[in-house]
């Protein structure tokens, strides 16, 4: 669906990615992690063309990213950046309309097929009694969900969330990945999450790319990824990897150093 390949990016002189090279499958979860500043929200933005690479190619179902236009590319694919929404003086149900904008610009009314889009990613998103409630009243993980209601409105292929769960107690975490995996099944969406959780990584998503320094150092199976000694090399940290005893798969242990 996305292919990548020897994509590199600079920013002034600086050297942000570096021969990235990789696949977003049809219908997948893919995750990216990697520690802070490893380059993983520079490689969203690239994905979702709000900065341009300059080596490589970017190509989603088959043509150049810089190929769609603006509405075409956002009907393809929404993204939820780890900024999040502003709190504006404007209600949870008009913030998630602005996902509608793909489908008719920002001057036009709602049709019946934008309200029942609007409904639908209020109710999944459990903001239905919110719906009148204006974003500055809002807590930060309520927001967080808003910004994942306005990507569902907008009912794309695919969509790309920036540590959706940052901020969020676990009880949020969880309730955010259970409603990307839900979307997932309704819709045989694509999903793109950048986490620094790995043990909600390995949960919920189906492979993993792990990045450190602007390049891949390794991508594949959840497996392959959370090893400790890549784990230990790539973080610096020694993990101890065990298996979930009702999910059966690998989550890792932190020890303290002293
Ligand atoms: N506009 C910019 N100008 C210069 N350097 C930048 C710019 N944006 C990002 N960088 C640098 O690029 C590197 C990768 O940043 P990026 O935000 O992509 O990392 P990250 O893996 O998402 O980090 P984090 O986990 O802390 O969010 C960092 O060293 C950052 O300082």
């Amino acid at each position: 669906m996305i292919q990548i390949t020897d994509m590199s990016l600079r920013i002034g002189q600086r050297q942000i990615l570096s021969n990235i090279t990789f696949e977003v499958k049809k219908g997948e979860t893919l995750g990216i992690i990697g520690p802070n500043g490893s380059g993983k929200s520079s490689l969203v933005k690239v994905m979702s063309r709000l900065l341009i690479p300059d080596a490589g190619s970017v190509t989603l179902d088959g043509k150049p990213l810089g190929s769609y236009s603006s509405k075409m590319l956002a009907r393809k694919m929404a993204v939820v950046s780890q900024e999040g929404l502003a709190p504006l003086p404007i209600t949870v149900e008009e913030a998630v309309a602005m996902g509608r904008y793909p489908y008719h610009g920002f001057f036009r009314r709602n049709t019946a097929r934008d309200a029942e889009a609007i409904q639908r990613a209020l109710v999944r998103t459990g903001l239905e009694p919110l719906a009148c409630k204006l974003l500055e009243q809002l807590s930060g993980g309520e927001r967080q969900r808003v910004a994942i209601a306005c990507s569902m409105a907008q009912e794309p292929e695919v969509l790309l969330l920036d540590e959706p769960t940052t901020y969020l107690d676990i009880g949020y975490q969880i309730g955010i990945l259970n409603l990307v995996r839900e979307w997932q099944r309704e819709t045989e969406g694509t999903a793109v999450l950048v986490l620094h959780d790995l043990n909600l990584a390995a949960q919920y998503c189906d492979r993993l790319v792990l990045m450190e320094s602007g390049n891949i150092t390794r991508s594949g199976t959840i497996e392959e990824i959370m090893e400790a000694k890549l784990l230990a090399d790539v973080y610096g940290v020694k993990p101890l990897v065990v298996t979930h005893p009702n999910l059966l798969l690998p989550q890792i242990l932190l020890e303290r150093s002293s």
